[in-house]
């Protein structure tokens, strides 16, 4: 299914056309990957999907992003990787902390939570930092519409946050509730939903195409002797035109690396930490801070001045681990390299 897209529907535009080369142009398939695993990825042109082989020289890579392919006796292979618009990434769970590629060349990043217990001030500014680092464009959804007796209450809370932001709200169950997404969800425009569990996501996506996610989920991969295996596609040609980024670890997302999408995000405050008498004002009791004095005008609230700390310290704390972590690797590899070598003397002898 969905083997014969345009570029276009796949969600090309000038900014990829531009990075081409006339050889590339000649020599080389355009795709956009769709799925990925361990030893392989899964890309689609306008030709179809294609498997392609990963080796340990190309640069990370994950799904949503614009790769060039050339076809080499029987194998696709990876030959480059275009500039992205967006790149959506968190450091990894578990023990093993390292930085994870979620998704590249989302345009639209639904922040989607319940009208009801689970909305939450502080989790939806973490959500939009994680946004503005990744330079998607955030939409708010709050969806339960229909079991809230005063949702614009939430709704005017959310705007005094931010009020650019575009807050929708909506019951997810009704189509015509979630049409109100329409105007992002247009063809070649590729989204992601980001929430808890039981917010409603699937309900949206289920009732904005009146398709079952899981009709959208499967793909035949061809290889290049025709034969076929069904793999489980990241990428989701919606039937409304959009493409829907989904993959496992989009739920869960962590901050590192992410001080600018932090500083946007409450940037009232970073503009008046600026003017503090002191360059490291903790904003706590210091004398000439403006940060306090806003909250004393009830100007700012408690909460978002805690959540901004919060905030700040856990992406500096997982960008100094990941730092570490990378110089760890670092030191790793020089002490194999120089046993290599020392075997190769040894060899050589
Ligand atoms: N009344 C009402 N129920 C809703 C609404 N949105 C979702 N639900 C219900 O809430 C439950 C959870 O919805 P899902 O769409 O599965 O939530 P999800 O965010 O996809 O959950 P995960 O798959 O766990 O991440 C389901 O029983 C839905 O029918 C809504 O706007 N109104
Ligand atoms: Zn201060």
């Amino acid at each position: 299914m969905n083997t014969n897209l345009s570029l276009s529907q796949l969600g090309w535009r000038a900014f990829f056309q531009q990075q081409l080369t006339l050889n590339d142009l000649e020599h080389t398939l355009i795709a956009r990957i769709i799925t990925y695993h361990r030893d392989h990825f899964v890309v689609q042109s306008e030709q179809g999907c294609h498997k392609v082989l990963v080796n340990s020289d190309h640069p990370p890579l994950t799904v949503g992003d614009w790769i060039l392919v050339t076809q080499h006796n029987e194998h696709w292979l990876f030959t480059r990787l275009l500039e992205r618009l967006t790149l959506l990434s968190r450091k990894s769970a578990g023990s093993k902390l390292s930085e994870q590629l979620i998704g590249a060349n989302i345009d639209t990043l639904f922040i989607v939570s319940s009208h009801n217990q689970d909305f939450n001030l502080s989790r939806f500014e973490r959500y939009l930092a994680l946004a503005y680092q990744s330079e998607c464009l955030p939409v708010v959804v709050l969806t339960k519409r229909d079991q809230c007796a005063e949702p614009e209450q939430h709704i005017a809370q959310l705007t005094a946050l931010d009020n650019h932001l575009t807050v929708l709200s909506v019951n997810a169950l009704e189509r015509g509730s979630v049409e109100q997404l329409m105007p992002w969800c247009g063809k070649g425009q590729t989204l992601a939903f980001v929430g808890s569990s039981g917010v409603g996501k699937s309900s949206l996506v289920n009732s904005l195409c009146e398709q079952q996610l899981s009709d959208t989920g499967a793909i035949r991969e061809d290889d290049s002797k025709g034969r076929h295996t069904t793999t489980h596609r990241a990428l989701h040609v919606l039937n409304v035109g959009a493409l829907l980024l989904d993959t496992p670890g989009i739920r869960e997302l962590q901050l590192s690396d992410c001080q600018q999408g932090v500083e946007l995000t409450f940037n009232d405050i970073s503009e008046l930490a600026q003017q503090c008498r002191f360059a490291d004002c903790s904003h706590q009791l210091e004398p000439g801070c403006q940060v306090l004095a806003a909250l004393q005008k009830g100007l700012l609230t408690q909460r978002r001045i805690t959540n901004y700390q919060k905030l700040l310290k856990e992406q500096q704390r997982n960008t100094q681990s990941l730092a570490q972590l990378r110089s760890q690797d670092r030191s790793l590899g020089r002490f194999y390299r120089n046993v290599q070598a020392d075997m190769r003397n040894l060899k050589g002898r």
